[in-house]
């Protein structure tokens, strides 16, 4: 199965559990790995028939930046809907790391694997 990437989308927003986080923005790196057929916009070389890696980061920066869940589990799941739903994706493995959250480690998360 082919895919279509997006790696390390970063999106400042509202995200966590305590008051202090409630208050401010914080950044989140998103990794996406969407199956996806390229053999048909590889015979055409037609955008229209791709999935539009440009589209779908577009759209989550803007679902993103105007989110304010406390868990980044919810904010995962909600974001793997958006891509399975509106773009026809099947299946979408989703990373979702909060860098800097605890200290000594580089980063923390979650990642799921969403279908259809
Ligand atoms: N599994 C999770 N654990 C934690 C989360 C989370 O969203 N999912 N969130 C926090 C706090 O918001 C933390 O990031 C603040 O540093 C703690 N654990």
């Amino acid at each position: 199965m082919d895919h279509v990437f997006i790696e390390g989308l970063q999106i400042d927003t509202v995200i966590g559990i305590y008051d202090w986080e409630r208050r401010i923005r914080q950044p989140l790196v998103f990794d996406l790995e969407m199956a996806f057929d390229n053999r048909i916009p590889a015979a055409t070389d037609a955008i229209a028939d791709t999935l539009d890696y440009k589209a779908v980061s577009h759209r989550i920066v803007e679902y993103v930046t105007a989110s304010e869940f406390g868990l980044v589990e919810t904010l995962a799941e909600r974001v793997a809907a958006i891509v399975i739903d509106e773009f026809g994706v099947s299946r979408v493995r989703l990373k979702l790391s909060k860098p800097g959250a605890v200290r000594g480690a580089r980063s923390v998360g979650v990642s799921i694997e969403r279908s259809r």
